[in-house]
Order: structure tokens, then C-alpha cells, then sequence
């Protein structure tokens, strides 16, 4: 066993903890492992990631939250410096749990990954000094399929733990309210 997987309250979304061996020189652990990710995250089915992404942010810096509408990727996000308030809003309409969200801290310390499946829209906060963040994704980036929730629509009501506005993107100030956004079927 090299990881640890819990739910959440969005019975998709998992956290999963690696099981971290540390010695005298340092540590490792398997950040991904094709065979025990498709066995105990995702029902036995093996999930195939395509691209890995890697950006860095400062404090109080809000990514989010994006979704392509069309070519929806499944994301294993983690964090490899500082710390992050990650979230994942369910955009599936069929499902029980459509527009409700989950939130998760991942830092370099905890090591924690939460796996965010097609169907949900992402992002995250930093509450450290900075963070870098690195996901995979199950398919390719599609900038005419990208879309964004507003990331304070009071309709999916994130609690965010930022004390002031957010640092924010263009494309994020613009972010659609959940009532007015496509979403999936
Ligand atoms: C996402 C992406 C972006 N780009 C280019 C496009 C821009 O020139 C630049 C920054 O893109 P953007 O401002 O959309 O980056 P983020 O705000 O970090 O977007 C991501 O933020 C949240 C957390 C997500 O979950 C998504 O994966 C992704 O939308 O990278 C690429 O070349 N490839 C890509 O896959």
C-alpha cells in the first residue's frame, strides 16, 4: 500500500495521503502509481493523464474556478512549496451533490492530493507566502473550451480562508455566477 485515500462530502472527490518514507537523508514516496490509483481511488478503472502543470503563486493569490466545458479534465492536484486551500464544486446537474463543494488544505507538509474528477470545477487559494502547485490532467488544455465560476458566488457559498479580496486574474474577475454557467449534463 503507498497511499491512503478518504473520502469527502462529494462522494467522487477523494484526498489521498501518500505514505511517506523518511530517512536520515530525507524522503520519498510515490506521488502517482497508475495500478493503486485506478484500484483504490477510482473503482478499478485506470485513469490516464496526459498533461502535468506546474505553476507558482503568491499570498492571498485565488485560482478559480476553471473548468473546460467540453474536454472536461480530471485533475490529481497537489502542492510541492507553502500551502493551499484547494477546492472542487460539483458542475454535474445530474448529480446529488450538483453545485455543492469540498475543501481541502494540501501544503508540501501534508503531502495531501485530492483527486478532482471530470465533471467539477477547481481552484485554489494560497495561505502561505507563496505555493507551488503541480497537477496532472486527463485531458489537454483547450483555452476555447475553459470556462470559470465567480469564485464568491454566494449560491455555492466557499468558505475561503482569505482575510481580504483575493489577488485575481482578469479571466477570474469575470468568473460566471453557477445560475447564468454551462455546466454538464
Ligand atoms: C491551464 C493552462 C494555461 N496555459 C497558459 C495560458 C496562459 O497564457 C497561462 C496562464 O493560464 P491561466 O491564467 O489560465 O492559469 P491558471 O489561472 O493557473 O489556470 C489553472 O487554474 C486552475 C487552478 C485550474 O484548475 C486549471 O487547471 C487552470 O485553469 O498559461 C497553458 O499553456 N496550458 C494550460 O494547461
Amino acid at each position: 500500500m503507498i497511499m491512503q485515500v478518504t473520502a469527502t462530502a462529494i462522494a467522487d472527490v477523494k484526498i489521498i495521503k501518500p505514505d511517506v518514507f523518511g530517512d536520515e537523508r530525507g524522503f520519498f514516496f510515490e506521488s502517482f502509481n497508475r495500478r493503486q490509483f485506478a484500484a483504490l481511488v477510482n473503482g478499478g478503472q485506470a485513469v490516464d493523464f496526459v498533461q502535468d502543470n506546474h505553476s507558482r503563486s503568491a499570498e492571498g493569490v485565488l485560482r478559480g474556478l476553471h473548468y473546460q466545458i467540453r474536454q472536461a479534465q480530471g485533475k490529481l492536484v497537489r502542492v510541492i512549496a507553502g500551502e493551499v486551500f484547494d477546492v472542487a464544486v460539483d458542475l454535474r446537474r445530474s448529480s446529488p451533490t450538483f453545485g455543492q463543494w469540498v475543501g481541502a488544505i494540501l501544503s508540501a507538509e501534508n503531502k495531501l492530493q485530492m483527486w478532482v474528477p471530470p465533471g467539477f470545477a477547481h481552484g485554489f487559494a494560497v495561505t502561505s507566502e507563496s505555493a507551488e502547485f503541480l497537477y496532472k490532467t486527463t485531458d489537454y488544455w483547450a483555452k476555447e473550451h475553459e470556462r470559470c465560476i465567480a469564485w464568491n458566488d454566494p449560491a455555492i457559498g466557499i468558505q475561503w480562508p482569505l482575510g481580504l479580496e483575493p489577488v485575481l486574474s482578469e479571466k477570474d474577475r469575470g468568473g460566471r455566477l453557477l445560475k447564468d454557467a454551462e455546466v454538464y449534463a
